[in-house]
């Protein structure tokens, strides 16, 4: 599936590595594969969004390595959750915030779905607004996926689309997101943890409806947009336009696809 994405006319294959043909990889290995190679981009005096999530993890610890190595020197990171925040801490990583530094060198980052002109949907770990607002902050965005992110569009996995909303009338705020997308046979959700079906609430004290769709939204930007004009809305989970890199570990080995 990852061979096909590189005949889009938006990006280009830059490099593939062969695995070794009688290993027999788990999807983490792929993880830490694509997350070893995204930080093969990281050089010694970057300011670095540092993503969340179970591929991003992997990337934090390489570079945690290879400071504790001697190997990069005067890194600070951004963290994009608390959870990175308190890895990163863990690692040695200095740290910093948006405030102090609004512009970043590179953030690397994993995603629940992958379109073919790099479109994403990210959030399904819960930490889309931070996420978005470091990622957007970056002059290089690496997405890190294994290949079975990969999808044809958009909601194309089947799984969820997450929007940040504001817990006040959150019944009313989901029923507006659905019959946004009705069209599109729209089920929204509101994510739950426990045993008693306790509202998940994310870092910034809000909660996620997780939107489930029958076909294509269309319009990413449109949807986007239209979803953003709702006013129990935060964020919604579709990073449009914004990986600048795509790296992509699966069966047959490695791909690097830049944006044109
Ligand atoms: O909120 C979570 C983030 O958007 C993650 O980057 C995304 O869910 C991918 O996570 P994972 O690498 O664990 O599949």
């Amino acid at each position: 599936m990852a061979l096909a994405y590189s005949k889009k006319p938006t990006t280009t294959t830059t490099g593939i590595m062969p695995s070794p043909p009688q290993l027999l990889l788990t999807q983490d290995d792929l993880k830490k594969i694509a997350a070893y190679k995204a930080v093969e981009f990281v050089e010694s005096g970057m300011v670095l969004g540092l993503g969340t999530g179970s591929t991003a993890k992997h990337a934090i610890d390489r570079i945690g390595e290879l400071l504790q190595q001697g190997k990069l020197t005067n890194i600070i990171g951004i963290p994009t959750s608390k959870k990175t925040h308190e890895q990163a801490l863990s690692l040695g990583i200095p740290l910093s915030d948006l405030e102090t530094h609004p512009v970043l060198d590179l953030a690397i980052d994993g995603a629940d779905e992958v379109d073919p002109h790099m479109n994403l949907v990210k959030g399904r770990g819960g930490s889309l607004l931070r996420e978005k607002m470091i990622e957007g902050c970056c002059k290089k965005f690496i997405v890190i996926v294994d290949a079975t992110k990969l999808v044809d569009y958009i909601g194309g996995s089947g799984l969820a689309l997450p929007v940040e909303i504001v817990p006040f009338c959150w019944r009313f705020t989901a029923e507006k997101l659905r019959s946004l997308f009705k069209h599109a046979g729209c089920v929204a959700k509101l994510r739950v943890v426990g045993e008693n079906g306790e509202p998940y609430v994310t870092d910034n004290g809000n909660y996620v409806v997780d939107l489930y769709f029958e076909k294509d939204i269309g319009d990413l930007v449109a949807a986007g947009d239209a979803m953003l004009r709702l006013a129990g809305v935060v964020e919604h989970g579709m990073f449009i336009d914004m990986a600048t890199t795509l790296i992509v570990a699966g069966e047959l080995g490695v791909t690097v696809k830049n944006k044109c």
